[in-house]
């Protein structure tokens, strides 16, 4: 037996479950139509509906499979048509006696993605749909070479029950009708060659891993199958929603997840989900060697396996904890249930056996994204004929002749997880833009450039054609705008990359490509277009709107808890209806806000009247800072020597001052920083506010540390560009102090009379670039933490991009919505991380622990992180300007209400300078109180468990661990 067919019944096997076998030693083989050798496999399979076959099929139903090796599709007609008209299977051991037709039931054929070509399976498809009624499917397979038919034949012991086999549709899935397969694993097909084909580099995959979309918004990697729901064989939702499962493997054989339990799972339904799960995911069929159920911590016992989960599971959500050991089985099989049958074949052979579990994962991947696509349908639909026609109307006046080449380049569209074969834009489009998600248009080329170019965005497509040839660039661009044009500012999000295929994605500015020769190419709304020869061209246009239902997990290892993802909901606040607005409107903005910070500890804000322009312009000066060579980007550390501080050593009121904050062992640097405090507000000296040591302190003199007003002349503009976002910043956090101080039930100008001082509080950019490995375990791009300012208004390059799933997350409490604040106690709830969303043209806002403290948790200071992005994802990094307000540094913290309503100050006084002043030598600070504040902040692992190095801002503990305490408070009364 050829070790490929081998290999093919090896899967099939895996796909048929534990009820089901092959026959390997009533194997025969013969030949048909011309000489092709075929193979006949018995498949022994009880009534119930098995092996996918959702439809019920006729008493004593059964079929085999005929494979022919290296036939092509109409070949495979052939042999089919003549398996149609032979009257018994040769040898097959069949009662032969009897009248026996071959119908045949099902088809589907594997492709080598390299040979695929759209148009001629489409052909064929459509060509055998009239040979036979009985095709089922095509699924075209990444990593075979050749084409190879399968012929899945039934037959009954009579004609009548075979043709009652068909009249009950048996051969069909009553829910999805053949075309619709068809399609649907056309474009999984597609998927899959696009990955394997064109992008698996630039997104770091192994082709094991696939099948991984080009959008990583769609990746599915295979340890990130993130529910139970059984997928038949044919690629059909079994019918009955299973119990819902979020997995993780931790380590290689010990899975726990999150179980939502449906009313009727019983333990044992439990176990053959994460059974099938795990062949679906790993390719192996494990034994289950323990499995128990726990919730909130507490282990449910049970007794029987035909218990049912609901019952035994608490609360309204149902949720338990999954904990299982799994055991492997024989390794080199690959899975467990099927050893015995299979090696009744003897020449199966152990390796490909094992190669077999790679194509079934292959396989159940396919089916798994077919099924999710589908779910897109009418997204497809709508896309597919409006992106031809927007491609026409687009190209075809500007660049002429080049129209059929750009229509071909302009490769892939991705819309929420659905893969296209064209553009699209249309008004439908638009109109659907206002939910969550992106739409991404992605198109992939490597054009022949011959010279260096640069050129405005604007220049006519005639011009840039004499330079390059072929014209992609400039035939996307000129796409691009005019998409731009018809959507209207601020909606859409584009950016065109270059990449060698030696070097990672390079991206740059202006500034840098003046003289030396252009590296890459980069168009943004607003910049100029460059041009290098030799490398791939990739253009990504985002537009929001579109939902997103697939995971975007990277790391295996990681936890059940954050491969949820799912989107926070966050409440939003209008600060122009709480400015302008009419009584009911304030109020309703000040409840928004009071309720958003009592349960998540975040806002979304929006009409803030910052021009898009000025932070655009900050972002985009930003960039090229960060684009600095590092070794010129160090020159504007802080002083050496100073006193490390926890805001970084800005000692000069209007000073700036770099800071590569985190880099891992692999050489990733998690994150930069550009802090600066840029204030028209005038330090007077003779003030004992300013002229005190510690005044001293948060506002040396510009005379004592002029580097910090020194600015990269590589940079124009960079000074003036963060000088009028902190400005308008300053304007913005008046409102919020009032806001504040409303939904605190203070008066008004409580925060406002205590920010009087020049600022002291920074703007913080940070860069999280793009990273080209994975970072080592347990490194995020801002590790799990929570804020100690005020609060902080933050808003981000990111928006409309949130698929490089390196954005922002809130720690939530799985059971009540409620976000995880710095306080709470962790054990034994079950957390999840939440994908903190931005509004276009927005800000999030949380607290932080200084607003919790004044608030006695009324506000809470969520925890939160920025996670790792997929590794290569080609955006250009992301930037987060942050304006983490405080007030001016003697104001005293403490507990706002408790002497009115009687309650228990859960955090001892404290003031600004206190908490944030952390390193200062000066006498008037408490260093071990310091110490211990700063040791219990962020005590987070990265699955949002907390460390075991104390509970977080235990206060009684420290003051416990204090004699000095007293001393401490009443040194800050004499500072306030
Ligand atoms: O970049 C962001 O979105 C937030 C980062 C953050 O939480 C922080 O630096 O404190
Ligand atoms: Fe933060």
């Amino acid at each position: 037996m050829p070790s490929s067919l081998a290999r093919e019944l090896a899967h099939m096997a895996l796909a048929a479950g534990a009820t089901s076998w092959i026959q390997l030693d009533a194997c025969q083989t013969f030949q048909v139509a011309d000489s092709y050798q075929c193979y006949f496999v018995p498949v022994q399979t009880p009534p119930a509906p098995t092996f996918g076959q959702t439809g019920a099929h006729a008493p004593g139903y059964r079929y085999s499979y005929v494979w022919c090796h290296g036939t092509d599709i109409s070949t495979a007609a052939l042999i089919l048509k003549e398996l149609q008209v032979r009257p018994t299977m040769p040898g097959s051991g069949i009662n032969t006696g009897s009248e026996i037709n071959f119908p045949a039931v099902a088809f589907y054929c594997q492709a080598s993605v390299g040979e695929f070509d759209l148009r001629s399976v489409q052909t064929a498809v459509a060509k055998e749909l009239r040979i036979s009624k009985g095709l089922q499917g095509m699924l075209i397979m990444g990593e075979c070479h050749t084409v190879q038919s399968h012929l899945k034949v039934s037959w009954s012991d009579t004609v009548e029950e075979s043709r009652l086999c068909f009249r009950r549709g048996a051969i069909r899935t009553p829910r999805i009708g053949c075309r619709t397969m068809i399609t649907w694993t056309l474009v999984a097909a597609l998927a899959t060659s696009v990955v394997l084909g064109m992008s698996s580099r630039p997104l770091g995959l192994e082709k094991k891993d696939s099948l991984a979309f080009l959008s990583p918004t769609c990746i599915l990697p295979i340890s990130s199958i993130r529910d139970g729901t059984a997928i038949g064989f044919d690629g059909s939702q079994q019918a009955k929603k299973p119990t819902s499962l979020l997995l993780a493997q931790k380590p290689k054989w010990f899975w726990q997840g999150l179980l939502q339990c449906n009313s009727s799972d019983t333990i044992d339904d439990v176990k053959r989900q994460l059974q099938s799960v795990i062949w679906k995911a790993r390719g192996w069929s494990p034994k289950v060697s323990a499995f128990q159920f726990q919730q909130r911590g507490k282990h449910i016992p049970y007794t029987r396996p035909g218990d049912r989960l609901a019952s035994m599971v608490d609360g309204p959500t149902k949720r338990a904890m999954l904990v299982t050991d799994m055991d492997r089985g024989d390794e080199a099989h690959g899975f467990a249930t099927k050893r015995g049958d299979l090696d009744r074949g003897q020449n199966a052979s152990m390796s490909c056996l094992a190669s077999a579990c790679t194509a079934a994962q292959a396989w159940a991947e396919a089916l798994a994204v077919a099924t999710e696509l589908r779910q897109h349908a009418q997204a497809l639909e709508t896309c597919h004929a409006a992106i031809a026609g927007q491609l026409e109307r687009v190209l075809a006046p500007t660049c002429g002749s080049d129209l059929v080449t750009c229509n071909s380049l302009l490769g892939t569209l991705l819309c929420g997880g659905a893969v296209l074969p064209a553009l699209k834009l249309t008004d439908e489009l638009r109109t659907r833009r206002s939910s969550t998600g992106s739409l991404a248009l992605i198109c992939q080329r490597r054009p022949r450039f011959s010279t260096t170019l640069r050129s405005q965005r604007r220049s006519s497509c005639e011009t840039q054609r004499r330079r390059t040839s072929p014209s992609l660039i400039v035939a996307c661009s000129d796409v691009l705008e005019a998409m731009l044009a018809s959507a209207g500012p601020g909606r859409w999000r584009f950016h065109l990359e270059g990449h060698e295929p030696s070097r990672p994605w390079q991206r740059s500015s202006s500034t840098r490509f003046d003289s030396a020769p252009a590296y890459a190419y980069y168009l943004n709304a607003h910049d100029e277009v460059f041009v290098k020869r030799s490398f791939c061209v990739r253009v990504c246009l985002l537009v929001e709107g579109f939902n997103k239902t697939a995971s975007r997990s990277q790391d295996p290892e990681d936890s059940a808890l954050a491969v949820a993802e799912k989107v926070a909901q966050i409440e939003q606040v209008s600060i122009g209806k709480f400015r302008d607005g009419s009584a009911l409107e304030r109020s309703a903005q000040v409840e928004a806000l009071r309720r958003a910070f009592a349960r998540q500890g975040m806002v979304t804000l929006v009409d803030t009247g910052i021009e898009h322009e000025t932070v655009d312009k900050t972002i985009t000066k930003s960039r090229d800072f960060f684009a600095l060579p590092r070794s010129r980007k160090e020159h504007f550390n802080g002083p050496s020597g100073y006193p490390p501080r926890s805001f970084g050593a800005i000692t000069s009121p209007r000073g700036k001052h770099y800071h590569l904050q985190q880099e891992d062992e692999e050489g990733n640097i998690l994150n930069e920083w550009l802090q600066m405090r840029n204030t028209s507000v005038q330090v007077d000296w003779s003030d004992p506010y300013y002229a005190s040591p510690e005044g001293q302190e948060f506002y040396s003199s510009e005379a004592k540390h002029p580097e910090q007003l020194e600015w990269p002349a590589e940079v124009p503009g960079l000074q003036e560009a963060t000088a009028a976002y902190y400005g308008a910043m300053e304007e913005l956090s008046k409102v919020m102090y009032e806001l504040f101080a409303v939904a605190l039930d203070l008066q008004p100008d409580f925060f406002l009379k205590r920010a009087r001082r020049s600022p002291i509080w920074p703007v913080t950019i940070a860069h999280y670039p793009p990273q080209k490995r994975a970072p080592s375990d347990d490194r995020a791009r801002i590790q799990p933490h929570w804020d100690r300012t005020l609060f902080a208004m933050i808003t981000t390059s990111d928006v409309g991009d949130e698929e490089s799933g390196g954005g922002l997350q809130i720690l939530v409490d799985s059971a009540t919505g409620e976000g995880v604040d710095g306080r709470a106690k962790l054990e034994g709830r079950s957390v999840e991380w939440q994908n903190v969303v931005r509004p276009p043209g927005g800000y999030v806002v949380n607290v932080g622990e200084m607003m919790s403290r004044w608030s006695n948790g009324r506000m809470r200071h969520v925890v939160h992180r920025v996670r790792n992005p997929v590794v290569n994802h080609t955006d250009p990094g992301r930037v987060s300007l942050m304006a983490y307000v405080l007030t001016d540094y003697d104001t005293p913290v403490e507990c706002l209400h408790c002497r009115s309503d009687g309650s228990e100050p859960i955090y001892e006084p404290t003031w600004v300078g206190e908490l944030m002043n952390w390193g200062s030598k000066l006498p008037i600070y408490n260093q071990t109180k310091q110490d211990m504040m700063r040791q219990a902040q962020g005590l987070y692992l990265s699955n949002g468990t907390q460390t075991s190095l104390g509970e977080p801002t235990d206060i009684k503990a420290v003051e416990a661990s204090m004699s000095v305490c007293e001393a401490s408070s009443s040194t800050m009364a004499a500072v306030s």
